[in-house]
């Protein structure tokens, strides 16, 4: 056995000290609960910008016509056809330059025969003028025979245009005019409802004058971390103490799910406060996540605040305690608080949470999203180096992915060891290898089913 395989045993590992007699979970009985008990939040009417990343629920209709009017795609002049017909560089049309539309106007001069307007992109077509010609294929009203290169700047020669232009070029009727309604036309579906709105959807939106949107909104996710040694990072970190980290990586695990997350420092080890902060925090959290007390320690006080046995204080919610058959992420929590609020209470270990996150958090915020698949996407790849796996548990091994050429099922190798503390191979990962109950040892050479945590081949 490599020394590699080696860190891949069962061996040290502490979910191996279960007693028999105590029910435990599948992972699949877990996730039925959880995607059970949390649905779509109801929808709400959201300004553009605030439902970025969001879908609709309904399909949206325009209520105008875009373009909404006939107008110019150059600066140029606007023309009568029959005025320009045959004309060349020899024997330029000469038209008299009856006024200036900038984009905007809403006076528009007539144009009749042997008549033209000075016209700039954007600019209404003005009544009698069937095209346009761009600047370039005039003299720009110079009076010369050289094709001009641009306008005079408004600014230079604030009286507008006027005189006569000379036209090198004949036009087809209709040329680098954009019609009234050819992009979209009143009452046409513009987004079907489920849409993801993204910059293009939102500026589509706009465009059509809207200024809100009815979207399922993203869920408000309160991320806690309990555990007396915890400090900030940043600042001194005393003896027996460490970093918190837990709730910055759940907090972007969850702005990465879609949610809106709101990072709540370590709360100490003590079942009254962790309670309070909780009440505190329910006046704007859709879901709830904490990290930490929930095995069997002393000190575990997030069972205590939150499913009090025989005290004095009724529990705040009907939150679940369980054992999963799964490694990393054995002890779990969850249920509802206030009978609305769904909250997980994920174990503290830093790799057993996030997997815990990525495997039942994200699909409830998504589910929350209305989104149609909850979960990451899931592959099937030759496995790198062989690994062991403890039996009666579905183990989920960090991993590197790599994606195989077209029609060929992609590598996948594990990085670091089992131990549920190791985040510094967790920053190497882009997927997890999942073994099977069953199994205790997958050879190289065999496939494995993989869950990609990320785009695969995203260099480190
Ligand atoms: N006698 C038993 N002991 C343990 C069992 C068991 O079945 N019997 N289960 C083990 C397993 S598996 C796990 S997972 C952990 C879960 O413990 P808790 O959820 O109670 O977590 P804590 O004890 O609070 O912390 C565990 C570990 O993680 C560190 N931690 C906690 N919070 C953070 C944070 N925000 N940032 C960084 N690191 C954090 C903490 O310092 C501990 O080292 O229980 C096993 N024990
Ligand atoms: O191994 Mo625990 O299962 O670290 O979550």
């Amino acid at each position: 056995m490599s020394d590699h395989q080696h860190e891949h045993t069962a061996e040290g590992d502490p979910c191996a000290a279960d007693s028999g007699a105590e029910r435990y979970w599948t992972v699949d009985e877990h996730l039925a609960d959880i995607l059970g008990t949390v649905g779509p939040l109801p929808p709400l009417d959201l300004q553009l910008l605030e439902a970025q990343g969001c879908l609709t629920v309904e399909r949206i209709t325009a209520a105008v016509d875009l373009p909404p009017f006939d107008n110019s795609s150059m600066d140029g002049y606007a023309v009568r056809i029959a005025d320009i017909e045959g004309a060349t560089e020899e024997y330029p049309s000469v038209l008299t330059v009856v006024g200036d539309i900038a984009a905007g106007a809403a006076d528009l001069p007539v144009v009749g025969p042997g008549q033209c307007a000075r016209i700039m992109t954007g600019a209404p077509l003005p009544p009698g003028a069937e095209a346009v010609v761009p600047v370039e294929w005039t003299d720009g009203g110079s009076g010369g025979k050289d094709a001009a290169v641009g306008m005079a700047p408004h600014s230079s020669s604030p009286e507008g245009a006027g005189g006569e232009v000379r036209v090198f070029q004949p036009a087809e009727n209709g040329a680098f005019v954009r019609r009234r309604g050819d992009d979209i036309t009143a009452g046409q579906v513009v987004l079907p409802e489920g849409t993801l709105l993204g910059p293009a959807q939102i500026g589509l939106l706009a465009a059509i004058g809207q200024d809100s949107v009815r979207v399922r909104p993203r869920p408000r996710v309160v991320v806690l971390s309990t555990g007396s040694e915890l400090v900030q990072p940043g600042t001194p970190v005393g003896p027996g103490q460490i970093s918190d980290s837990n709730s910055f990586a759940l907090t972007a695990a969850a702005r990465d799910a879609g949610a809106i997350a709101y990072r709540v420092g370590g709360v100490p080890d003590d079942a009254a406060r962790l309670r309070e902060v909780v009440e505190d925090q329910l006046i704007r959290a859709d879901l709830v996540v904490t990290s930490g007390g929930v095995s069997v320690g002393a000190y575990d006080v997030v069972k205590e605040a939150l499913a009090p046995e025989g005290g004095e204080q009724p529990p705040l919610g009907a939150i679940s305690f369980r054992k999963l058959r799964m490694q990393p992420g054995k002890p779990q929590g969850f249920g509802l608080l206030d009978g609305t609020v769904p909250l997980f209470a994920l174990p503290g270990n830093p790799v057993s949470a996030y997997l815990s996150f990525e495997l039942f958090v994200r699909p409830a915020i998504r589910a929350m999203l209305g989104a149609e698949e909850v979960h990451r996407p899931v592959v099937r790849a030759v496995l790198s180096q062989g690994l062991r796996s403890p039996s009666g548990r579905r183990q989920f091994a960090r991993a590197r992915y790599v994606a195989g050429g077209p029609g060929e099922p992609g590598s996948v190798a594990p990085v670091g060891g089992a131990g549920s503390h190791l985040v510094g191979p967790l920053a190497q990962a882009n997927s997890v290898i999942v073994v099977p109950e069953d199994t205790t040892s997958v050879e190289a050479g065999e496939q494995v089913e993989v869950v990609l945590l990320e785009a695969a081949d995203r260099p480190i």
